[in-house]
């Protein structure tokens, strides 16, 4: 089938690879020349794990990248909707890049003949797919859904650093269409994965979307909180969640507490339904907890820290993670930043390192010192937090010899000083 892809992210360029590599005919649709010329070079523009095999693979024969959309619209029968929907400063869905897409989708399909099909890929509150976008389409392109052109909301379910992996085996495929045509046509395109098509309405499958990551973040919390009451009582959260977690009804996935969640889509999309309650007159008690309780997962980091070195001023603070969470270079949400903005606030010298994501970080936080390996963050420092869960860390045992005052805050479980040959004062965030 001919595909086209609106947006060039995470989720944009990983779909639009493995439908390539299903077979399709794609063309990626970016604002950004920069990352159009990058697929077409066949080189990914953010770092996944398998993604370049496949970009290379497929790029300039079956999969090619534009910024027009008039191209891309012509030459293909369906476009997956992938753009950004962050949340504004009340916290809840800024729409208005979608609402850009489908300005410029509906003027393409304006020009074209023949039967389209427009399908939303990006997480957007329920009501929106119907609401919102049929009626822009309509709008800008002068005709009529259900009859010129079909639309479907498919949420997509993948984690960022297993994207491909995930996209090509996934747990549960949902169409949400507004008839029965448009879901067979969209069911068509996943016909090569074994994974049973969830058919549904464009709200139903919004709604899941938004349920199963609000899900997700509240075992987190859930978690974080059973971990602060463990750390008081000097208890192992982890043996408790390990068998806590040996209940199928449980499941022993999403239990580690620590840190907390960052990420590009749980902390915005529990907010986005949060706000959606509200605006509907009902205040989810649960759900606001849920990020009460990430938020405070890096104070109670920082609380840890002084009662160690006391306080930090013009101290050398190593800071081992800055990626949300391993696999990835994505910093979006991470837990480091809230650390970071507060050490500086306190007058610490920071250290930081990531095996991938510095870069991103600088953009953030210019005057910090970035090093090129732990080893080298934690030469003369004061003390040390772990933030992110790269299996590196799992290994840190000498680097930590060159350390002023060797006391390592652990908000991941990396380290287990029982087993290592350095000498140092450990502190669990939870256990
Ligand atoms: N990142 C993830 O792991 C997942 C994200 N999602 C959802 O997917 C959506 C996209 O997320 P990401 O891929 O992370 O976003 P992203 O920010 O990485 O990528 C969005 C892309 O859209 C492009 N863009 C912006 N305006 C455009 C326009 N008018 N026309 C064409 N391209 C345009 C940008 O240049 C950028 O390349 C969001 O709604 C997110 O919640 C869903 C599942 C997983
Ligand atoms: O909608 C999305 O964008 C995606 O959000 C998450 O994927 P992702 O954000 O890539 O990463 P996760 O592996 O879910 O981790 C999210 C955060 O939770 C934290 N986490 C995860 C698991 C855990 O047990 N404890 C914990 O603190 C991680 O450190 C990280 O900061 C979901 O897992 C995906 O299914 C979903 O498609």
């Amino acid at each position: 089938m001919k595909v086209s892809i609106i947006g060039s992210g995470y989720v944009g360029s990983v779909s639009a690879a493995c439908f390539a590599e299903l077979g399709h005919e794609v063309i990626c649709i970016d604002i950004d020349e920069k990352k159009v010329q990058m697929i077409n070079d066949g080189i990914p523009p953010i770092w996944e794990e398998g993604l370049e095999g496949l970009m290379q693979k497929h790029a300039e024969k079956n999969l090619i990248a534009t910024s027009d959309y008039d191209y891309a619209i012509q030459n293909s029968d369906i476009s997956f909707i992938c753009v950004g929907t962050p949340s504004n400063e009340h916290g809840n869905i800024d729409l208005s890049i979608v609402g850009s897409a489908c300005k410029s989708l509906g003027m393409a399909m304006a020009k074209k003949d023949g039967f389209h099909i427009v399908v939303v890929k990006s997480t957007v509150v329920p009501g929106t797919t119907e609401d919102v976008v049929l009626h822009l389409l309509e709008e800008h392109s002068g005709k009529t859904a259900g009859k010129d052109f079909g639309v479907a909301m498919n949420p997509e379910f993948l984690r960022e650093g297993k994207a491909v992996y995930d996209f090509m085996n996934p747990d549960k495929i949902v169409i949400g269409g507004i008839d029965g045509r448009t879901i067979s046509l969209v069911s068509e395109l996943y016909r090569d994965l074994e994974c049973e098509v969830t058919r549904t309405n464009p709200r139903t499958a919004e709604m899941i979307k938004y349920v199963n990551n609000s899900f997700l973040a509240t075992k987190i919390s859930f978690s974080n909180e059973v971990g602060n009451i463990c750390k008081r009582l000097g208890i192992d959260t982890y043996e408790v969640m390990n068998a806590v977690g040996k209940d199928f009804r449980i499941s022993e996935h999403f239990l580690n507490s620590g840190a907390g969640f960052g990420g590009s889509c749980f902390p915005k999309d529990v907010r986005a339904l949060i706000g959606k309650a509200k605006e509907l007159d009902y205040y989810p008690v649960l759900l606001e907890s849920v990020v009460e309780v990430n938020d405070l997962q890096p104070i109670q980091m920082l609380e840890l820290l002084e009662e160690n070195v006391g306080d930090v001023k013009d101290k050398r603070i190593a800071v081992l993670g800055l990626a949300f969470k391993n696999d990835t270079d994505d910093i979006r949400e991470s837990r480091s930043i809230p650390i970071i903005r507060k050490l500086l606030e306190k007058g610490a010298l920071v250290a930081a390192y990531d095996p991938m994501a510095s870069e991103h970080m600088k953009a953030i936080f210019e005057d910090i010192t970035y090093c090129e390996s732990a080893e080298e963050a934690l030469n003369g420092a004061d003390a040390c937090l772990i933030m992110t869960e790269w299996t590196e860390f799992r290994k840190l045992d000498h680097e930590f010899s060159g350390m002023k005052n060797k006391v390592v805050i652990d908000g991941r479980k990396m380290i287990d000083p029982d087993e290592m040959e350095q000498d140092i004062i450990y502190e669990g965030l939870c256990w």
